[in-house]
């Protein structure tokens, strides 16, 4: 692998000609807008229940949650709250290329189906909400603005309007559809506290920037250079786990890595781990920790590699002690960013630098 340096320009692999021309990568810093951001998502919730309210008197019956790489991800929590509480609602986690070539039954007039985007252009997922229009699904969108592709092509869209606060702009909005959904469908819950929960989640991942930003330098020091990194998470984690692997490491660093779920991950997986192979363990406040327990707790007794982020490690100011378990998802996936960043100075890498995507047709 090619690894930058500070001053170095890689040409081919172990060949690189010294510059002072080039600038070392700074901190990607924490979104400024990110408060104002959660607020402006947060507030489109009523609109985005009226669409869900008209679907479910038609009798809707199904949820469809699409989106590609970090837009599929992003619904990993969503679909966890959706499975958890309904019965009578079937709930789909599918990538929007697999939507598309699978062409589900189920989509028709009795589906729902939710597509979401950071930039709105991603093809897939723009065909998808033509294809559920023609199915006469109800169909709703978000991404970050509404002058896109996706906006165009939804006929009931909404926007985070930043480009800044991304990723948990796009957990955020799926976490506001799935309790819309749960809301308008009718689930048993508190919405008014889920509600009111919610509220303090910005300001509250603001704070945990701040402390993690003073301590990842150093964790990033310890495994910026390493040949592979795994990374494991369980029901709701699995999004951090997920994008910090295939998103942050893979795409954005050109590191070697693998994400498994963690029950998964001991029906194969397990046999790689040794002495010096890196095990990052994402650990939740949802049902499903344990999975991940179980994979820190081996892995701990094998590897001195193993790195636990832990949800629980984190206070939440202003939330009710019941209902951290709405910010868990949410923490663990902000994290992932903030390590990245880290990433992106030692290795002297932007976190915006592409080799394939974007430039070359596939
Ligand atoms: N890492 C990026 C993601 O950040 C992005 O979400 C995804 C799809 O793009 P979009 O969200 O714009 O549809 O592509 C990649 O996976």
């Amino acid at each position: 692998m090619i690894r930058n340096e500070p001053g170095n320009v890689p040409i081919f692999e172990g060949v690189s000609v010294s510059t002072q021309a080039i600038e070392a990568v700074p901190l990607r810093p924490s979104p400024v807008d990110l408060v104002e951001t959660f607020d402006r998502i947060l507030a489109q919730r009523e609109s985005i229940e009226a669409v869900l309210r008209d679907a479910f008197d038609k009798g809707a019956k199904r949820v469809y949650l699409v989106g590609s790489g970090g837009s599929y991800l992003a619904n990993f929590n969503a679909a966890y709250l959706l499975e958890k509480h309904l019965a009578d609602v079937t709930v789909h986690h599918i990538t929007s290329g697999e939507f598309l070539a699978r062409e589900p039954l189920g989509v028709n007039a009795d589906a729902i189906v939710i597509a979401g985007s950071h930039t709105g252009g991603t093809k897939e997922t723009v065909a998808s909400v033509e294809f559920a229009k023609k199915r006469g699904a109800t169909v709703l969108a978000y991404c970050s603005n509404a002058d896109t592709a996706l906006g165009a092509a939804s006929p009931n869209f909404w926007s985070y309007d930043s480009k800044t606060t991304t990723g948990d702009a796009k957990q955020l909005f799926t976490a506001v559809f799935a309790y819309a959904v749960l809301k308008t469908a009718g689930a048993d819950l508190d919405f008014e506290a889920i509600e009111r929960n919610y509220a303090k989640l910005g300001p509250a991942i603001k704070q945990i920037h701040e402390k993690v930003d003073a301590e990842y330098g150093e964790l990033a020091k310890k495994y910026h250079t390493e040949n592979v990194t795994y990374v494991v998470g369980s029901g709701p984690g699995q999004a951090a786990a997920y994008n910090l692997s295939m998103c942050y490491l893979m795409e954005m660093q050109w590191m070697n890595s693998g994400f498994f779920n963690a029950a998964e991950f001991f029906h194969g997986a397990v046999e790689i781990v040794e002495d010096d192979v890196p095990v990052f363990v994402f650990l939740g406040e949802d049902s499903t920790r344990p999975l991940a327990e179980r994979v820190r707790d081996f892995a701990v007794q094998r590897s001195s590699k193993v790195v636990t982020f832990d949800s629980k490690d984190f206070e939440l100011e202003g939330f009710d002690e019941e209902y951290r378990y709405l910010a868990a998802p949410h923490i663990l996936f902000t994290l992932t960013g903030r390590l990245a960043a880290q990433y992106a100075i030692l290795n002297n890498h932007d976190l915006s630098t592409r080799r394939y995507m974007g430039k070359v047709a596939y």
